[in-house]
């Protein structure tokens, strides 16, 4: 099939790279030339394990890029996989999907209506939210229908490619079986084993955020839990380990911190709160396990603060992507520990294996090591925020600190006995 994706950010290189993969015919359009130039040189925009080799093999191939929407002309299919950040008061800002969905709505206007592609929106939208899509795309078309579906996306940072490309399921939320049959075709290579939930677009969309908002809130509970287990003097890990063994609760996102971040947990709950309060109805639960959540980098901080006056000091904060193996750091929860450090007076030194670029250009106040070691050596403290696996192997390093405390919010370091070595919830 001829495939179209506007916006080539994580989710719209995945998913070109990936179709190309499966046999697609594929154009990648995006604004921003640099992403495009990119693109056709064989790169991969963003950072994901995969990725690069994946565009590398079907660039200037299955795989193109360009900055004009004319190329969804000869598209079956055109996927919309624009960023849908928040306003302020956590309501969804729709400018950028609706803005380009009203230019893609004016180059479907020079198509015949019988050849105009489906198209399917992957952006993470509230189910309100659709209608504003339909009307700015309806909008660029004057005139004329097009047929919108919504085919949220699951994919985890940090495994983008496989994650796609081992769906545990498949969302296709259409108002028709024309519809439906378009993503059966463009997904039928990989959804042998996979089940697919065939619904309306609104549905679809409000699986994607009760997905999102399930997790955190699990993420949320299992801190709460866990902060409980650290007033107690007890091992939350070990009581997770426990309670993971019911395949009710199962043993996944049970790992207690300092919280979760991402350009999507935080965002998509906040999202869900300020649409559900859109229609009167305060969603409490989520409120609590978003107030749970800005609690831990604070937690940390404070325990950090039990062992050492950190004014003045350096401290060290090992890990500033807001997971492992990404080099993103939208609301990484190594912000608010460094503007917690940074409050408290201390010289920061921060370290991240690929995200200290990304976190430079958003605090460029504090100073960047170029290894763990380096920002270990002389710090009265350190805290780690991210679960890189290169921490779990550091050793000697913490030998050259001036204090040798190790506040952990992510149970990656192994304690020594020369440490003074805290975990935030065991
Ligand atoms: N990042 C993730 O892991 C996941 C994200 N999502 C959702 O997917 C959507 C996209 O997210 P990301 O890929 O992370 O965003 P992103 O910010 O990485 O990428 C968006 C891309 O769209 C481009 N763009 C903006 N306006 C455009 C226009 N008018 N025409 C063409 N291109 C334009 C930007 O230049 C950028 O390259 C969001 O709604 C997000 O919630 C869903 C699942 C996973
Ligand atoms: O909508 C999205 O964008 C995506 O959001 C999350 O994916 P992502 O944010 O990439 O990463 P996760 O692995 O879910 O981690 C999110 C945050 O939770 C934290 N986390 C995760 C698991 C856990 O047990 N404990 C925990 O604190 C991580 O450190 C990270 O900060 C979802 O897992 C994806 O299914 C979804 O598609």
């Amino acid at each position: 099939m001829h495939i179209t994706v506007i916006g080539s950010g994580y989710v719209g290189t995945t998913l070109s790279a990936c179709l190309a993969a499966l046999g697609h015919e594929v154009t990648a359009i995006d604004i921003d030339t640099e992403i495009v130039e990119t693109i056709n040189r064989g790169r991969s925009p963003v950072s994901e394990p995969g990725l690069d080799e994946l565009v590398a093999t079907h660039s200037g191939d299955r795989l193109r890029a360009t900055t004009d929407y004319g190329a969804v002309e000869e598209s079956d299919v055109t996927f919309l996989a624009i960023g849908t950040p928040s306003y302020a008061d956590g309501r969804i800002d729709l400018g950028g999907i609706t803005s380009a969905a009203e230019a893609l709505g004016e180059s479907l206007a020079e198509i015949d209506a019988d050849d105009r592609p489906l198209i399917a929106v992957k952006s993470t939208i509230t189910p309100p939210g659709i209608s504003e899509v339909r009307s700015a795309l309806e909008a660029g078309l004057g005139d004329g229908e097009v047929e919108l579906a919504t085919n949220p996306e699951f994919l985890r940072e940090g495994s983008a490619v496989s994650d796609f490309q081992q769906p545990d399921k498949l969302v296709f939320g259409t108002d028709s079986a024309w519809a439906t049959e378009r993503l059966q075709e463009l997904y039928e290579p990989l959804a042998a084993d996979v089940p697919t939930i065939e619904t309306d677009p609104e549905t679809a969309m409000m699986i994607k955020y009760a997905n999102n908002a399930f997790l955190a809130t699990k993420i949320s509970l299992v801190n709460d839990l866990g902060n409980i287990c650290k007033e107690f003097g007890l091992d939350a890990y070990e009581v997770m380990d426990a309670i993971g063994l019911d395949d009710r609760i199962s043993e996944r996102f049970l790992r207690s911190g300092v919280g979760w971040g991402g350009s999507c947990f935080p965002k998509d709950v906040d999202a869900l709160i300020a649409a559900a309060r859109g229609e009167k109805y305060t969603p409490r639960i989520l409120e609590a396990a978003v107030d749970v959540n800005d609690r831990q980098p604070k937690r940390l901080l404070d325990l950090l603060d039990e062992h050492v006056d950190v004014a003045d000091k350096r401290i060290a904060v090992l890990g500033l992507s807001f997971k492992p193996r990404t080099d993103d750091v939208r609301n990484s929860r190594a912000i608010p520990v460094i503007t917690g450090l940074l409050e408290r007076g201390a010289r920061v030194v921060g370290y991240d294996p690929v995200a200290t670029e990304s976190m430079r250009e958003r605090i460029p106040e504090i100073e960047y090591a170029d290894s763990a070691a380096e920002a270990l050596d002389g710090a009265a403290g350190a805290v780690v925020v991210t679960d890189w696996e290169e921490f779990a192997s550091l050793d000697s390093e913490f030998e050259a600190m001036a204090e040798p405390i190790v506040v952990d919010g992510r149970r990656i370091v192994e304690p020594t006995d020369e440490l003074t070595y805290e975990g935030l919830t065991w």
